[in-house]
């Protein structure tokens, strides 16, 4: 398979198995979740490259583009696989340094970015998001860190690729803070996760009951005024006959309730018939002959029911243009309950109701409250919000609950959703109001994010200190195993005693172990090796002495221990260039026994052989420094070579030997002395003009004449 064809194969199984990892991820806070996938695309990059990785990030994110809505975690999680990719190409990596590098410097500030683009509501939990992306990815690349020196994710991913980190040290260092990072992270965070859940709930549980507070002294402020009506409907009653009374009882009822701006009765049709103050019906009445309040709500609502109405805000028509509530009753007809004879009625300006405003601006600096009607308008707002009485608002949900709550922002009519976030707690009360109080999330995302902050840095740190700690540890088991290698590329040092390997207590058993084995068998090569050189010394000596008693051999004659002919003609050879190169004259006798055939024939062989043997002894005796060669040519006939004497010289001296050999008797072993002659034949050339086979050939004329001219005599030839 190609290798390109491989990658493809690589990517598309691993994205795959990522992906479906990816599926099943850790919820945290909001949308942030955990997720383990992506430690399968950062091995596809480590070991298949910046582009496979990529391709493979592509496909493992694919379930958090349904799952978050964007294409975000697609880019910052591809750009993640090329940055450690190409960076796994050019350096000696660390997995975990790289992608905490990568996240700090580039993939943070893209997310930063990519969360303001698409949803506000994750605005004030950027900081937070972004701290648990880097978590996360400190958390995944440990887990790639851990399983990328297993063989198996060498096989599956690699194939014979090798990984750019091979040291002890490096493997041992990745594998230490791995594992110590990975259960630190997972324990930190778990811890972290409580503590904000707990916070949440704390915080949640303090909203609820400030909201129950204001909402009970809400209530107060209005239920005891409603109880006022009710009470007062009943004394109304009984004095419905009496105008007088009518008039004097509201009067005083109204001075009970001053926040009432006005408070009016009317009969059963809605004609008006007292007012509090007295002057409003009368400066009314003379402009107008009847008031008629039968077309308002809150005399439509009293009249036909037994219950006390609060109305929904509104602008007052018959005296002032004020933004008024009015809260009405009906005043029972005592002899045909439940029927009522009229309807009394106070107004309260809103903004007359500075002690209900109040309470609503000072629950705590962090929750806003509101109070709307039945119509879901405004009637007031806390300060903060903004929104002016009779406002209708919307609330638009948030994405998520936080903690049971919900989460809020406030869209006012027509506009659009502020981006204030808001927790949100609401009440509605017995006569249709809401009470709705708002806190403001950004303060619990400030503590959250505070905390989260802090937590980043630790885990930064906790990263860094336990990298320093695994290499200080794994440098620790391979600082002997360096020094051991080192001592075996200097080899000599194996033969001293190592103070730091000898007397080391603190070494581990393994390291002692290895270098005693080593030490052994380094002394077993260097002993062989001397033994070995002894042995090769030996031989040598003994060869150098088979050599010379070869050479020997083969220059010598065995019988009689003179050189052969070998020898003879190699040592003519280099005489005659001699001779050539001096100009000097070259000799040459040869002897030849007389009638040897007849000693052999007589005596025997063996006994020609001792003849043979005596005759080289006897040569031997004229054996001097000029001689340059004495030799056996072989059978019986011998030869000496002599340079730059005198022809003269040497027919002397040819003709000595033959006196010596004459009066010379041989003798062999106890048998009787007898004598024999020898001719010779002696030739002297001039070397510049002649070549040694010459010589020879004139020698051995010389000789041949000798022979016929009756043996036991010198003969001789001179080429000048
Ligand atoms: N014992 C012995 N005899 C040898 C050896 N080599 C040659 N001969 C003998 O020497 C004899 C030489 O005889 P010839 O060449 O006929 O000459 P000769 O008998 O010496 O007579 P002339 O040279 O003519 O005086 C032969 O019988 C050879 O067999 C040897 O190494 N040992």
């Amino acid at each position: 398979m190609g290798d390109r064809l491989t990658s493809l194969v690589v990517v598309v199984i691993a994205g795959a198995a990522a992906a479906v990892v990816n599926l099943f991820r850790l919820p945290l806070f909001f949308e942030a979740e955990f997720l383990f996938g992506q430690f399968l695309v950062l091995l596809v990059a480590v070991y298949r490259g910046p582009l496979a990785g990529l391709a493979c990030a592509v496909i493992a994110t694919w379930p958090l583009v349904d799952a978050w809505g964007s294409y975000w975690a697609t880019l910052t999680f591809g750009m993640e696989a090329l940055f450690v990719g190409l960076a796994c190409r050019f350096v000696r990596f660390n997995v975990i340094m790289l992608v905490m590098i990568y996240w700090i410097a580039i993939g943070m500030p893209v997310s930063w970015y990519s969360i303001s683009g698409y949803e506000h509501f994750l605005d004030s939990h950027r900081t937070a998001i972004l701290i648990k992306q880097l978590t996360n990815a400190i958390v995944y690349a440990h887990i790639t860190a851990l399983v990328m020196y297993l063989p198996v994710t060498r096989k599956l991913l690699g194939f014979d690729q090798k990984p750019v980190t091979l040291s002890i040290k490096e493997q041992s260092s990745h594998i230490i803070s791995s594992l110590l990072i990975t259960c630190g992270i997972g324990f930190f965070f778990f811890n972290l996760d409580q503590s904000i859940k707990n916070s949440g709930s704390d915080y949640s549980q303090v909203h609820d009951i400030k909201h129950e507070q204001l909402k009970a002294q809400l209530g107060e402020v209005f239920s005891r005024k409603i109880t006022a009506f009710s009470e007062y409907r009943e004394t109304l009653a009984q004095l419905w006959n009496d105008p007088e009374m009518r008039q004097q009882s509201l009067l005083s009822f109204n001075q009970r309730y001053p926040q009432f701006r006005t408070m009016v009765i009317t009969d059963q049709h809605g004609d008006l018939l007292h007012s509090s103050p007295e002057e409003l019906v009368k400066n009314v009445k003379s402009q107008n002959e009847n008031i008629n309040v039968a077309d308002r709500d809150y005399f439509t609502h009293a009249i036909s029911s037994d219950q006390t109405y609060v109305s929904p805000a509104f602008v007052g028509r018959g005296f002032g243009k004020d933004l008024i509530v009015a809260i009405s009753s009906g005043v029972p007809d005592l002899l045909n309950r439940p029927s009522n004879v009229g309807i009394i009625e106070g107004s309260f300006i809103l903004t007359n109701l500075r002690h209900v405003k109040s309470l609503l601006d000072n629950i705590d600096p962090s929750v806003e409250a509101i109070l709307i009607d039945q119509n879901g308008q405004v009637v007031l707002a806390s300060e903060q919000l903004q929104l002016p009485p009779l406002q209708t608002f919307e609330l638009v949900k948030g994405v998520d609950t936080f903690y049971e709550h919900s989460l809020v922002t406030i869209k006012k009519t027509g506009g659009e959703p502020g981006r204030e976030v808001y927790y949100l707690a609401e009440s509605l009360f017995p006569w249709g109001w809401k009470l709705l109080s708002l806190q403001n999330e950004a303060r619990f995302a400030d503590v959250i994010e505070r905390s989260l902050i802090i937590f980043a840095v630790t885990i930064v740190l906790v990263v860094l200190i336990s990298h320093i700690l695994a290499f200080a540890i794994s440098h620790s088991w391979s600082y002997h195993m360096t020094r051991l290698n080192e001592l075996i590329e200097r080899g000599d040092e194996f033969n001293r005693e190592l103070d730091e390997f000898e007397n080391n207590d603190q070494l581990p058993d393994e390291i002692v172990n290895l270098y005693q084995e080593i030490k052994n068998s380094r002394q077993a090569i260097v002993k062989m090796n001397t033994e070995l050189q002894n042995t090769v010394a030996e031989r040598t000596e003994k060869l150098q002495i088979v050599n010379a008693k070869l050479n020997k051999m083969a220059s010598t004659d065995a019988l009689t221990g003179l050189d052969n002919r070998r020898q003879f003609n190699q040592k003519l050879d280099e005489m005659w260039q001699h001779s050539q190169k001096n100009l000097s004259p070259l000799s040459m006798l040869i002897i030849d026994i007389d009638y040897f055939k007849k000693i052999n024939d007589t005596f025997g062989h063996p006994v020609g052989d001792q003849v043979l043997v005596q005759l080289a002894e006897q040569l031997q005796h004229f054996n001097d420094d000029r001689i340059g060669c004495l030799a056996r040519l072989g059978g019986e006939e011998f030869c000496l070579l002599m340079s730059g004497q005198e022809h003269t010289d040497v027919i002397s001296l040819a003709e000595r030997i033959r006196k010596h050999i004459e009066e010379y008797a041989f003798k062999i072993g106890s048998g009787k002395p007898f004598e024999l002659t020898i001719s010779v034949g002696v030739a002297t050339i001039n070397p510049t003009r002649f070549t040694a086979s010459k010589l020879y050939q004139l020698a051995d004329n010389a000789l041949y004449e000798a022979k016929h001219s009756g043996r036991n005599q010198v003969r001789y030839s001179h080429l000048d």
